[in-house]
């Protein structure tokens, strides 16, 4: 006799077309009731995937009449769950529009040490090239190396007068962005054990009493992976839309998989895939550029979800030596071709927000 455990395993057939993840793995059953020879399945879709709702409903109805002792199967679509709903669910707080910020944009990757913090310093200085009022929130709690590429040593930031919860966090202004970093509040060489809980309340603490001035952009540096730290984060502050960065490697596609099925998770929407270490420009023959880590990694990510390659960063050099010295590339040399990637992508990300201020 069909049980509830073999209706999910047969509904582990069907996947989603961007993320080839299957129902059961994306938590888009909410419920499944046997009661033989009826199956009643209740579905909770995200709204990025409502345009294939109709072939899920339909897979799903297959492979559950598959079963010999089925005739009759239920579905109920519970739509467009809102993010308020799901954060109920999970007693997440409720999303507060941030005073002072218009759009916030987080970057994110599936693992460490692929580049995300220069592009997020980058982008951030590259907007505010644009004339936009940038600022910068180094939220990455396991390695906060933004101070450092921005060239802020200062570890104490000043706060506003008042006192209690009147006194609000004065960033620090660097190259004309507004910089706030969760280095601020972890002594160097201490572990970081902060978990879900702790970190949503130091998070928004964090980001709700902070002098930001009237920002167009806050850029997230947020912590690589998928745990904890960044669920809460990214449950804490209403984020505009997320970038996920990958190197060309098949291997870090995993990782980057797993962060963009988290943002679609959580409903977070996706701006795009930004690939960086596309290929080596070796500085004494310009012109020339290798493959290094191989080739089409962003692209395969982009298409499979469907989403943009917003930009392919070189290597380069300066692009570490600069950052070293705590001054941005896209500062110190502005017409690298590295600078110029991140111009072009800060300018997609202005047009695709500059119509809604
Ligand atoms: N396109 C690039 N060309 C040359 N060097 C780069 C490039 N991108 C990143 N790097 C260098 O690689 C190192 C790791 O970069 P970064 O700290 O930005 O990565 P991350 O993903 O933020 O790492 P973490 O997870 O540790 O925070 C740094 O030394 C940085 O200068």
């Amino acid at each position: 006799m069909t049980t509830i455990e073999d209706a999910n395993f047969a509904l582990q057939k069907v996947l989603d077309a961007g993320s080839k993840k299957n129902v059961i793995e994306l938590a888009w059953i909410k419920n499944v009731r046997v009661t033989i020879p009826r199956v009643i399945v209740t579905l909770s879709l995200p709204s990025f995937a409502n345009s294939q709702r109709d072939r899920i409903v339909q897979e799903v109805r297959g492979v559950l009449l598959d079963f010999e002792d089925i005739d009759d199967v239920q579905i109920e679509v519970d739509n467009n769950p809102s993010k308020t709903e799901s954060q109920n669910q999970s007693n997440a707080p409720e999303l507060q529009k941030i005073d002072g910020i218009r759009h916030i944009i987080a970057v994110s990757s599936g693992k460490g040490g692929v580049g995300k913090s220069t592009i997020a310093v980058n982008l951030a200085c590259s907007l505010a090239k644009l004339g936009l009022k940038t600022g910068l929130l180094d939220a990455d709690i396991y390695g906060p190396n933004t101070p450092s590429m921005m060239g802020v040593a200062e570890q104490n930031p000043k706060v506003t007068e008042g006192s209690g919860s009147d006194q609000r966090l004065i960033p620090i202004n660097k190259y004309g962005i507004s910089l706030v970093s969760m280095g601020f509040l972890i002594e160097e060489g201490q572990p970081v054990i902060w978990r879900g809980p702790m970190l949503n309340s130091i998070i928004r603490q964090f980001l709700y009493q902070v002098e930001w001035n009237n920002l167009d952009f806050l850029v997230i540096d947020l912590p690589p992976g998928t745990g904890d730290a960044q669920i809460s984060l990214t449950q804490s502050v209403p984020i505009s839309g997320a970038i996920v960065v990958t190197t060309p490697q098949q291997v870090s596609l995993q990782d980057a998989r797993r962060g963009l099925a988290m943002f679609k998770q959580l409903g977070v929407p996706l701006l795009g895939i930004v690939e960086n270490m596309s290929v080596f420009i070796p500085p004494d023959m310009p012109g020339k550029k290798y493959e290094i880590f191989g080739k089409g990694g962003g692209q395969t990510l982009a298409k499979e979800n469907d989403l943009p390659l917003l930009a392919q960063i070189p290597i380069e050099i300066p692009l570490v030596d600069d950052s070293n010295k705590g001054v941005p590339i896209s500062i110190s040399q502005p017409n690298k071709e590295s600078s110029l990637v991140f111009g072009n992508l800060a300018q997609l990300i202005k047009n695709q927000f500059v119509n809604t201020y």
